[in-house]
């Protein structure tokens, strides 16, 4: 276990954030941030990389906090190119050249890196952002929509990437309202809904548990 949530609420002056949510992410898993819309998966993202502070409620790190980050959007210096941004950024977490080309090139923005980043379809700077989460040896890797502006290709590209994480024993927590993907390529499951926890735990248990073929069958079940 690298991280525990205990009872967490989080309001918002309209609106409910979180409600009692506790959880835990076990090291080297994959594991998906599902839900619907304002389920609650971008607060529970900032409460993990201390953006915000719950109202009540712990995070515990069983480990020294060690995280990696991809935004659901950002916006890059536009009259930068690709190279020079992650220059920038590999300089910052003390990455090496040569690991900084290696992520370029996964990515598939190598042939592109001298192009400004103005230049760059959403789905490039997906990648490039992408890119930068790459960057570090941090054990825990965050991404909040990370299909984001990808395409079909990327989608299946971004799965290799995030299996690839794991084989280097980190974890990876990804946010998605995407249940057949959260289910292609995800251990486990953190499943919100309207702020609450609607499912946590294996996926492949879950669905043995309840006889459902996929997630999407369970979620409805839930809800409706
Ligand atoms: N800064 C904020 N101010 C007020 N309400 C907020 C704020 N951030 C989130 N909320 C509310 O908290 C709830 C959860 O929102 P959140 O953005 O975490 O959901 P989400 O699951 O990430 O949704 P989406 O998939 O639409 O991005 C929603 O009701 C939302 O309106």
């Amino acid at each position: 276990m690298i991280v525990e949530g205990r009872s967490l609420l989080k309001k918002y002056s309209e609106n409910q954030g979180l409600e009692d949510v506790s959880f835990s992410l076990c090291a080297g898993r994959i594991i998906a941030l599902a839900g619907g819309n304002g389920a609650g998966k971008s607060t529970l993202i900032r409460l993990l990389i201390g953006e915000e502070q719950s109202d009540s409620g712990e995070i515990h790190w069983a480990v020294e906090r060690s995280i990696r980050y991809m935004p659901d959007e950002v916006n890059f210096p536009a009259a930068l190119t690709a190279e020079e941004i992650l220059q920038l950024l590999a300089g910052l977490k003390k990455v090496s050249i040569i690991e900084r080309e290696k992520v370029l090139k996964r990515v598939g923005l190598w042939d592109f890196r001298k192009q400004k980043v103005s230049q760059f379809s959403k789905g490039m700077r997906q990648r490039l952002n992408l890119a930068q989460s790459l960057l570090g040896e941090e054990q825990l890797l965050i991404l909040d929509e990370p299909t984001n502006g990808l395409d079909i290709l990327w989608i299946a590209e971004l799965k290799q990437i995030l299996k690839e994480q794991k084989v280097k024993g980190k974890t990876v927590l990804f946010s998605t309202h995407l249940l057949s993907f959260a289910e292609e390529l995800a251990d486990d499951v953190l499943l919100l809904h309207e702020g609450k926890i609607l499912l946590h735990g294996a996926i492949q248990d879950a669905l043995s548990e309840t006889s459902c073929e996929h997630l999407e069958e369970l979620f409805m079940n839930r809800v409706m």
